[in-house]
């Protein structure tokens, strides 16, 4: 798990490493260069002409030592300095001098600011080291023309730590790098997985430069990146002496006249993600249409009116282990009496789609609930569970999950790119799977379906939802990695795609 940080809690840690550990701030930066100036050389070739572009900050610090470090190692490099000389202050000043004193030169853009628009287009590779965390408001000049003339230049760009004028916490960039790929120092930033700050990345890199966990911990609020090795490390091994009442009775609640193939993607997505049993109830009104679609699950027929639910389950006979509820299942007056008794059953329970519309009648009875709740919404839905414009939710995914699953003591699975899955204590763990191929109706059911499925057969509730949403987008990340594009995906391809990614994970 690899921490995601605030500028905030960035400059928090750096005063704790320096401050209690007693790495100086000049020791710290020489790490972070040469980290970075190594993460580098894997990516430049020895014949590039480079040019490092560095600004005031600690940021144009790092500048400097990928600069001392290339120039040491031969490669054609060209360092501009954007500020007057006497602006550079602190650990960035010390770089500069190391630099100066290893026999280096640098050129002042100050005076020379057509010489590099002349040039920018005819470097191999640009090394964005700008501006950093420390980005305050809109770019100003010279900033700005820099920028313009970077992103308008065929080379390869490389941003140091953010793409320079990108909010490191995400949020709307005026004029920003738009970088091929962003090495980022230590811990990524918030902004890396918010939209559309996310969006001037490129392929992002997190570089180690040593800074001690504990600091990390003492400083960021738990906020992670799920990665393979976590979902390795917490998928539940199948014992041979299972069977199916091992991995648990599942429910699946869905589906109206109108909507016929929302539960049984889901009924077939929690089978393939090793549900023991699945029974699936609907309105009886569809008997014909999921009859023997999945064979493989049970099918409850329960009261219905006008083509969905009437209101009322039918428990008889019915052993449960967890509920999921809301694919397909419309939002007539029934559903709202329907969800309203399936929140009051003492099992795991998985809210989704139409039964999320009706949250505000039941969300005290969520709060009550002893057994494990999970939310899936999708930003619409998020948007109107806390009665917010759908653009806030957008803007602050960790902030608006955290506040909503906190309060009602519920895990929330905000969807979108870059899923963030926050536990009832506030802790968020980011998922980096998937592609646009998942952006499609059915999508959602199938998620729905795996996390159901992982729930019965996880022990704790965190790795199930991290690990489903994971195994989820990397379903569709296999398919456009085998023979599909992201326009053709059918939600069913996702379900059939399955195997590939669960024999990969054991
Ligand atoms: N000890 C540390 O603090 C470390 C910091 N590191 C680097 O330092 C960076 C943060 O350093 P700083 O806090 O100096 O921040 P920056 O390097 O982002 O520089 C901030 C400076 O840029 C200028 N600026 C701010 N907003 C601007 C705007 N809108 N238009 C034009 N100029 C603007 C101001 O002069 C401001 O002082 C990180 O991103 C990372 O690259 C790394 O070296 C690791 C260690
Ligand atoms: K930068």
């Amino acid at each position: 798990m690899i921490p995601i940080v605030t500028a905030e809690e960035m400059y928090a840690i750096d005063r704790e490493v320096a401050e209690r550990i007693g790495i100086s701030a000049d020791s710290l930066m020489e790490n972070a260069g040469q980290a970075l100036f190594w993460a580098l050389k894997k990516r430049i070739p020895p014949a590039a002409k480079v040019a490092v572009l560095a600004g005031t900050g600690n940021n144009g610090g790092d500048g400097f030592v990928i600069a001392r470090m290339l120039k040491s190692y031969g490669y054609e490099t060209d360092v501009w300095l954007v500020p007057p000389k006497e602006k550079v202050k602190g650990a960035a000043r010390t770089a500069l001098e190391v630099y100066e004193r290893s026999g280096y030169a640098w050129i002042a853009y100050e005076g020379k600011e057509r010489e590099l628009a002349a040039l920018l287009p005819h470097y191999d590779i640009i090394i964005d080291a700008l501006l950093g965390i420390g980005v305050k408001g809109d770019v100003r000049p010279p900033y700005k023309e820099i920028i313009e003339q970077v992103n308008r230049s065929p080379a390869v760009v490389y941003a140091i730590d953010v793409p320079s004028g990108v909010p490191a916490d995400g949020g709307e960039a005026g004029m920003a790098v738009r970088a091929d790929a962003t090495l980022t120092v230590q811990c990524p930033k918030l902004g890396a997985y918010t939209f559309p700050a996310a969006d001037y990345y490129g392929e992002l890199t997190v570089v180690d430069i040593g800074i001690p966990p504990a600091a990390v911990q003492a400083k960021a609020a738990a906020r992670f990146l799920w990665e393979k090795s976590d979902v390795v490390r917490t998928m539940p091994k199948r014992t041979r002496s299972s069977h199916k009442g091992t991995y648990g009775k599942l429910l699946i609640v869905g589906g109206s006249k109108a909507m016929a193939g929302a539960v049984t993607l889901a009924a077939k997505a929690a089978l393939r993600s090793g549900a023991g049993l699945v029974t699936i109830a609907v309105p009886e009104a569809m008997y014909e249409a999921v009859a023997n679609r999945v064979p493989e699950a049970m099918c409850r027929l329960w009261p219905a009116e006008g083509g969905a639910f009437a209101g009322a389950a039918d428990w008889d006979g019915l052993e449960i282990d967890a509920i999921a509820v809301g694919p397909g299942m419309g939002r007539t007056e029934g559903v709202r009496r329907l969800v309203n008794e399936l929140v009051r059953q003492p099992v795991p329970l998985v809210i989704d789609a139409d039964a999320l519309f009706f949250w505000g009648d039941y969300a005290e009875l969520v709060r009550e609930r002893s057994a494990p709740t999970v939310i899936t919404p999708h930003p619409g839905e998020m948007a109107r569970l806390l009665r917010r414009p759908v653009s806030e939710v957008e803007r602050d995914r960790f902030g608006a999950s955290k506040r909503l699953a906190m309060e009602y003591g519920v895990y929330v699975v905000l969807k979108g790119p870059y899923t963030i899955v926050t536990a009832p204590d506030g802790a968020q763990y980011v998922n980096a799977t998937g592609n646009p191929a998942l952006a499609k109706g059915g999508s959602g059911d199938v998620l729905t379906g795996i996390v159901a499925a992982f729930l019965l057969q996880h022990e704790a509730v965190q790795p199930a939802v991290s690990n489903a949403v994971f195994v989820h987008g990397k379903a569709a990340d296999w398919l456009v990695q085998h023979g599909h594009s992201s326009w053709d995906v059918l939600a069913s391809d996702v379900v059939d795609a399955l195997p590939a990614v669960l024999t990969s994970l054991t």
